[in-house]
């Protein structure tokens, strides 16, 4: 929590502001900030100044990781954060590549998961990930990247956290994950929780000890819309202790994770928050 506040406080006092064509906004930035959270010693990094919707944050990821590209799915999971950009941007909207309602094409899990080969067909990169560290291999190449800049024009959206390189020193899990944009009020809430719930979800299938997971964020900023409530709400409260996160022991592969996972099997205890902030969201 004390990375998370001294990332704002330094946005606040040494950000720059820069436009943005994509939304039209100003934003306050900084480039480069390291988070690290000790997934061993379960320090989950749940943010305790406001409400945090922490269910929404895991159905994120435990959909990216079954590929998912409809939000509708992701709704049926328990989170609506993805309705905006597959419905509402406009430049999405005349995208001749958008299927339809919900569709939000080429990104995140439709890509990590299905990867496309130049020489023709497709790898599925987190299934070869976990297949490699269920066997104790640890090729030092072990990425899940979203990345794919030549589906970029098929999507509505790029991927923010675009990289989650897994590796392995003995029978520990360390995790190193890439953002290459963050919305430090809103996003970051979220993507603190999945970088960590990432480790810990892949060691529990893959039998091995979860280390630390090391977050990466290269270009963080705050709207200029959020900027009162950060740091006239937000930054004046005292954070609370943290709490710690329960994963049902039952999940033990990837096919559970595709298949009968949902948002129940996961528990928060111990969670003391400030009231909920509702920050402007940008599309
Ligand atoms: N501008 C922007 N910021 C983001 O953080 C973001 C995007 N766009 N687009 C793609 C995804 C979607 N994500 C989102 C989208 C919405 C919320 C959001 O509205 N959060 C509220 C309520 C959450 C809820 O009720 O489930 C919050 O208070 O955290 C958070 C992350 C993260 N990403
Ligand atoms: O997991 C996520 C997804 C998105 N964001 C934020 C970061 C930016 O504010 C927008 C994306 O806009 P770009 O113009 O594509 O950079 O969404 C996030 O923080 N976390």
């Amino acid at each position: 929590m004390k990375q998370y506040l001294d990332l704002c406080h330094r946005i606040i006092n040494e950000g720059e502001w820069v436009s943005n064509e994509r939304t039209g906004k100003r934003c306050l930035t900084v480039i480069n900030a390291d988070l690290t959270y000790d997934v061993s010693k379960g320090e989950f990094p749940l943010v305790t100044t406001r409400k945090s919707y922490w269910k929404s944050a895991i159905a994120e990821i435990i959909g990216y990781l079954r590929g998912y590209d409809s939000a509708a799915d992701f709704r049926a999971l328990g989170t609506k954060t993805w309705d905006a950009n597959a419905n509402e941007n406009a430049v999405w909207l005349n995208n001749p590549y958008r299927k339809g309602e919900d569709d939000m094409g080429l990104c995140y899990g439709a890509i990590g998961r299905n990867f496309p080969k130049p020489d023709g067909g497709h790898i599925d990169l987190l299934k070869q990930i976990i297949d490699d560290l269920s066997r104790g291999v640890d090729n030092r190449g072990e990425i899940l990247t979203f990345y794919h800049p030549g589906a970029f024009h098929m999507a509505c959206l790029r991927p923010c956290m675009y990289s989650h390189h897994f590796s392995l020193l003995g029978d520990t899990l360390y995790l190193n994950s890439t953002q290459r944009s963050c919305d430090v009020p809103l996003g970051l809430n979220f993507n603190m929780v999945q970088v960590y719930v990432l480790l810990a979800i892949v060691a529990q299938i893959t039998g091995k000890k979860p280390g630390k997971a090391f977050h990466k964020i290269v270009n963080a900023h705050i709207y200029e819309d959020q900027l009162e409530l950060m740091r006239d709400v937000q930054l004046k409260r005292e954070p609370y202790p943290l709490p710690t996160l329960k994963i049902n022991p039952e999940i033990k592969s990837l096919k559970d994770i595709e298949t009968w996972v949902t948002m129940d099997d996961f528990e928060v205890e111990g969670y003391q928050f400030h009231e909920p902030i509702a920050y402007p969201f940008s599309v």
